[in-house]
């Protein structure tokens, strides 16, 4: 069921019953905290100029947990599955040695002319 909305932003510091009261319900329906107080018609009257609109929860989206797409999730797969991890750490050392070994194959080679 829609209920009012009221922006009371500027009139905290103007309400006769404190900011207080209408800090404690905000973001929520404050309907039976105003009516409990006995507002009188004068403050029902005032409360027209802080209207803003109308809240209807069923319509608002129902609030999903985030998922990261398929291909961010693979690779998050990958990340963390420790074999993968090992052989990258090995290709660290083995391209580097390898890339000497052959700097000193083709040093000997040309030596050798
Ligand atoms: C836009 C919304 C509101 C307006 C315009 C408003 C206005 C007023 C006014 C004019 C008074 C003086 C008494 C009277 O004339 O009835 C008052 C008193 C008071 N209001 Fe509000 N009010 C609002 C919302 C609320 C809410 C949501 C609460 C509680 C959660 C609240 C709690 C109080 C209290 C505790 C008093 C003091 C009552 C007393 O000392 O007898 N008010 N308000």
């Amino acid at each position: 069921m829609p209920f009012k909305v009221y922006d009371v932003t500027h009139f905290l510091d103007d309400h006769p019953g404190g900011d207080d009261p209408l800090l404690q319900v905000t973001g929520k329906d404050a309907s039976d905290d105003f009516e409990d107080v006995g507002h009188s018609n004068n403050a029902k009257q005032v409360m027209k100029e802080y209207y803003i609109g109308d809240v209807d929860l069923s319509t608002m989206p129902a609030k999903t947990k985030h998922q990261a797409p398929v291909k961010i999730q693979q690779l998050q797969q990958v990340s963390t599955q420790g074999g993968n991890d090992l052989f990258v750490k090995l290709l660290r050392f083995i391209v580097p040695i390898g890339l000497l070994a052959i700097a000193f194959g083709i040093r000997n080679y040309v030596k050798t002319l």
